[in-house]
């Protein structure tokens, strides 16, 4: 160990105050004292948190929810910022590094109802809850009767709105409800040939500056090397195509021994045809054949016709 990555005496986990956050943030805050840390929270409330009244995709999409806590790791107040890794934008501000990636929730989408079973059992024209567009476009294309309907809010407000009566069912990550303790409001997780998921989806991801060599050396430990290589095919697809929250956009990857199976699929912004879906596999040991693999992914649905976005900076 050299002398720029001495262990750091203190560790600060700057995190959202949503409960699903404040989850990730104390499950890492409890690994990393595990291993001897001296770990503490700040928790803050992002842009994101606060607009609450509009589609993700109409405010300027994932970043709203990652730059405040970015900023405090740029002045000091923090370490390390917890996420989601499918809030997480695909290319990270100049100085920022994703430090590790962890072992990954379940990453299907579920299915949550007060009245109904599965997707099946949903009678013609019922109201499904979502403002993902990658959701809305695989649920019409499994069923074009359903009326979409938005749906914003954490975790606990979406299921609040469930339980009011404004929607006979919602589509929620699981993985999001298995981490708060709700898996019992999962009535069926999707097949992921039939939903398939975001790219990152249920997959933590932990934010430091590139300079703070001595953190990325104590999270080390923490990181799922094939998740990782996984979900970085996965983000590879998603940065092609300029891929924000958008676009309807799904990508998912998974091992086989050596071999990375990956499945994508796009809709246009409105929604208005099916989706493009494609497939690729290959032997995946590094991030190199990770990201070619995810290239090679984008390549091929743009040749059966998707069309990537031009990248917005924010
Ligand atoms: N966009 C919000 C968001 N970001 C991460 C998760 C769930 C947890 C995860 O995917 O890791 C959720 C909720 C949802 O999509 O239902």
């Amino acid at each position: 160990m050299n002398s720029e990555s001495s262990t750091p005496a203190s560790i600060v986990i700057a995190t959202r105050e949503s409960q699903l956050a404040l989850w990730q943030a104390e499950h890492v805050q409890a690994i990393l004292r595990g291993r001897g840390h001296s770990v503490e929270l700040l928790g803050m409330t992002t842009k994101g948190d606060q607009i609450l009244d509009r589609a993700l995709s109409k405010v300027g999409g994932k970043g709203l929810f990652v730059k405040e806590l970015e900023v405090a790791l740029e002045e000091g107040r923090a370490d390390m910022a917890v996420h989601s890794l499918k809030d997480v934008p695909m290319e990270l501000p100049k100085g920022f590094v994703l430090a590790c990636v962890m072992t990954r929730e379940d990453p299907r989408d579920a299915f949550v109802s007060n009245k109904y079973a599965s997707l099946d059992e949903l009678p013609q024209g019922a109201v499904v809850g979502t403002s993902s567009l990658r959701r809305q476009a695989l649920l019409q294309a499994l069923r074009p009767d359903l009326k979409i309907e938005a749906l914003r809010g954490n975790v606990n407000t979406r299921l609040r709105k469930l339980d009011e009566g404004l929607y006979d069912a919602i589509v929620l990550a699981a993985a999001g409800l298995m981490r708060l303790g709700l898996s019992d409001r999962i009535r069926t997780k999707f097949d992921p040939a039939q939903m398939l998921p975001a790219a990152g989806q249920g997959a933590l991801g932990i934010e430091v500056r590139a300079d703070r060599q001595d953190i990325i050396d104590a999270l080390a430990p923490l990181a799922d090397q094939s998740t990782w290589l996984t979900v970085t095919a996965e983000r590879a697809v998603s940065r092609c195509m300029g891929g924000s929250c958008s676009m309807p956009l799904a990508a998912f990857g998974r091992f086989e021994g050596d071999t990375l199976h990956m499945d994508a699929a796009w809709g246009d912004m409105e929604g208005s045809q099916a989706m493009v879906r494609v497939q690729a596999s290959a032997v995946v040991k590094d991030f190199a054949a990770a990201n070619a693999l995810g290239e090679s992914l984008a390549a091929k649905l743009q040749a059966a016709g998707a069309v990537p976005a031009s990248t917005k900076p924010d």
